[in-house]
């Protein structure tokens, strides 16, 4: 990070339904290739549930337990290559629980943040088997204020307003959203950006579970909008570089925040 400026990879990857050792092996050797890029990246994001996927019917068997081998792993490779990430989401049991998290960590591996997915996905069942979360996802990266989404949140736009609201420039979103919504993938994550006027990164995954196929296209979106980077629907690293400095030169040319009329439709600002 130099200045304002961030290097961003997203690691756009396939998941192995079902399969914990297949899916670590296949992050540990897509890490190494990120943190080996000439633009060495300051942050790095994984998709959602990206330990095991959608293999809700015994997803109490393979959850990471606390997030244990999550932490130890990620943490170990920040303090190696001097990254930040933002774990994706992954299955975490937790006492009875399991929930679907994110772990991040700063350059010294140490665990900054989570967040546990607050709206669950009906289409996909996950509210059958996961625990809702009940807090938001506050993050500080290297002094650039975050927010934390997972995949469906993003269609709750209160939730970023908040995030925004208590700060955030740059809002983080690891998702699985499948085929054939592509059109409300790219629309929402826009809008976000847009509306809140702070960048959006968000890491879908590719690849086919059972029927469903999930399309890629993660995109990095600058606070007015403009894509800065979009992925195909193959397995790959995305990079982007951003500008953290673009989000206040586009809130003081369109003062959205100041011309607020919440005591009229609420959404009042206050501290996260
Ligand atoms: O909202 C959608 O269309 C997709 C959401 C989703 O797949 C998820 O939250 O896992």
């Amino acid at each position: 990070m130099t200045d304002s400026t961030m290097n961003i990879a997203l690691l756009q990857m396939d998941i192995a339904i079902g399969e914990p050792e297949r899916n670590f092996a296949k992050l540990a050797e897509l890490l190494e290739k990120a943190a080996a890029a000439e633009r060495k990246p300051d942050l790095i994001v994984f998709p959602e549930m990206w330990n095991t996927g959608y293999a809700l019917d015994r997803i109490r068997d393979i959850a990471d337990r606390d997030g244990e081998r999550t932490k130890a792993f990620v943490s170990g490779f920040c303090r190696k290559h001097g990254v930040n990430v933002v774990a994706g989401s992954v299955a975490e049991l937790s006492g009875e629980a399991v929930r679907n998290t994110i772990f991040a960590f700063d350059r010294e591996g140490n665990e900054i943040g989570d967040y546990s997915k607050i709206h669950l996905f009906r289409l996909m069942d996950e509210e059958k088997y996961l625990t809702a979360g009940e807090r938001v996802g506050r993050l500080d990266i290297g002094g650039v204020p975050a927010g934390m989404m997972i995949c469906y949140d993003i269609r709750f736009p209160e939730l970023t307003r908040r995030l925004a609201l208590g700060g955030a420039k740059l809002l983080i979103v690891p998702a699985e959203w499948p085929h054939p919504r592509l059109h409300h993938w790219r629309t929402l994550l826009t809008a976000r950006a847009i509306e809140n006027q702070m960048f959006v990164v968000a890491c879908n995954r590719v690849g086919t579970s059972g029927t469903t196929s999930f399309f890629g296209h993660s995109m990095v979106i600058d606070p007015w909008g403009e894509i800065v980077a979009e992925g195909d629907e193959s397995e790959r690293i995305l990079t982007a570089t951003i500008d953290l400095a673009v989000v206040d030169k586009v809130r003081s040319t369109i003062p959205v925040f100041a011309d607020r009329r919440p005591e009229l439709y609420g959404s009042e600002e206050r501290p996260l």
